[in-house]
């Protein structure tokens, strides 16, 4: 095959900064303004690899790959483009582009991505289920948010396990639905479950379903999370907290692809593809012990790593517009903007409970605001914003889990189970704090010495 690079681009600077580099690189170059000058020499010869921007005069370089691949197969194409979103991405490898480069773009990159092209061939790809498609978007223009969407548009025809990793509220859920509705299994269910929100003895069922009477309360037959993902994606959250024996069982199940409920003698195949996401280091974990090491290489085939969010300040300007835009088709309300001076206090903040602080900010700006421009002095202070907390403070969501679980359950009186299980483990744990001291465990708690002992009684 020819080593030679053929270059569509219709800005002339470009053009020539690539030509440079390429022939710098001992490539033989040719280089096209249009579309149509492309075909016509295309007829007569074919290159080795084929650099193209998306937009071109007269027509544009997604065409122009589905033309290519019809009267060229398996030439590799390098799409570059200045779109740099999730979308874009997914539809390059999509189209049949062995790679694409967001602009502005770094020569090596760009020189190293054409040497490994012109040695790999272009794959076939198949069409992508995009009726599927929807669902809220992922926002990032940041390199790393970039290299996101890059893995997420690799994978589009996978069913490879991916390991999630990165903070709370960095945006892993968001992660994982983007890679199942750019997957074969678009049309199939994306279910999630949280292995930290549920009781490590009410997972297993949970996660694999129960026969009636399988145990006490288990009143009636209930299908599991893995049977609800069948044909569809698995979102296992906050694995690095799922439980020894449960780990070893999920790894059987991965392996075997059948499995039981609790209770159960039939075995049901799983046809399941499954995600997973921690904030915690899983490698650190499986060191001291505590993850099993099998199973962490089990998920751990694909990594994507989210940084946290006070890292990639460059994504803050579109994700708070975004963010406001959600917020006001929310509520209802008039969409608000914020000058450039909040855009700026915003860049420097510390974030620490990530994107979904920067949610809860818009959503209280789109609340509170009188104005539709919103200024620095109009910014809530952080501390007024919920999601700042640290993780394992915020316990509401892990109780809504709860609720949810209950009420599946058919479970009646679930305020009240709430409250005296919530009553019971504050006691416990001001009894323990104050070692049993109970004057000074109901002052933690605000009550009088008489309710705690009351409380105790009943
Ligand atoms: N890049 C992004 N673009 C748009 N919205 C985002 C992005 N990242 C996060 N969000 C939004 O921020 C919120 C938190 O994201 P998500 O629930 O995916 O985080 P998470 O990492 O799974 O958090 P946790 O570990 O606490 O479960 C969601 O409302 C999500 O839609």
């Amino acid at each position: 095959m020819s080593d030679s690079v053929w270059i569509v681009e219709d800005d002339r600077s470009l053009r020539w900064v690539m030509e440079e580099a390429l022939g710098e690189e001992g490539h033989a170059v040719r280089s096209f303004a249009d579309a149509e000058s492309f075909r016509d020499a295309l007829d007569r010869e074919t290159p080795g690899l084929v650099v193209m921007d998306v937009r071109l005069p007269g027509a544009d370089g997604l065409s122009e790959l589905d033309w290519l691949a019809g009267a060229k197969p398996g030439l590799p194409v390098l799409l570059i483009t200045a779109q740099t979103d999730l979308d874009m991405a997914v539809t390059a490898y999509e189209r049949g582009a062995f790679e694409y480069l967001p602009k502005p773009f770094d020569l090596d990159e760009f020189t190293a991505l054409v040497a490994r092209g012109l040695r790999a061939g272009r794959g076939k790809a198949p069409e992508l289920d995009r009726k599927a498609r929807a669902g809220d978007a992922l926002v990032g223009e940041s390199p790393a948010m970039q290299q996101v969407f890059r893995t997420i548009g690799r994978l589009y025809q996978s069913e490879m396990s991916v390991l999630i990793t990165g903070q709370s509220g960095t945006g892993k859920e968001l992660v994982a639905r983007a890679l199942h509705e750019n997957s074969p299994r678009a049309r199939g269910p994306f279910v999630a479950v949280n292995s930290a929100a549920i009781p490590a003895e009410l997972l297993e069922s949970e996660l694999f379903g129960h026969e009636k009477g399988a145990f006490t309360g288990a009143v009636a037959r209930r299908t599991g999370r893995f049977e609800q993902a069948q044909g569809g994606t698995l979102f296992l959250d906050e694995i690095g907290d799922m439980p020894a024996a449960l780990q070893t069982r999920l790894l059987r199940v991965l392996s075997e692809r059948e499995y039981y409920r609790v209770g159960g003698r039939e075995p049901i195949q799983a046809n399941v593809r499954v995600l997973a996401a921690t904030h915690q280091d899983l490698g650190q974990r499986v060191a001291a012990g505590d993850f099993r090491e099998d199973l962490f290489h089990r998920l751990n085939v694909i990594r994507i790593h989210i940084p946290p969010l006070a890292e990639r300040p460059e994504d803050i300007p579109r994700l708070a517009e975004h963010l406001l835009d959600r917020a006001a088709e929310e509520t209802g309300l008039p969409p608000r903007r914020f000058t450039p001076k909040a855009i700026q206090v915003l860049r420097r903040r510390p974030w620490p409970g990530n994107v979904r602080e920067l949610m809860n900010l818009c959503r209280r700006v789109t609340v509170m605001s009188p104005t539709a421009s919103v200024d620095a002095e109009g910014l809530p202070a952080p501390e007024a914003i919920e999601g700042t907390r640290a993780r394992g403070e915020d316990w509401t969501r892990g109780l809504r889990e709860w609720a949810e679980q209950q009420a599946q359950a058919k479970a009646s009186g679930i305020a009240e189970t709430a409250r005296e299980q919530l009553e019971q483990t504050l006691m416990d744990w001001a009894l323990e704090k104050t070692g049993g001291h109970k004057q000074r465990a109901a002052h933690l708690l605000g009550w009088g010495r008489n309710t705690l002992t009351r409380k105790l009684r009943s």
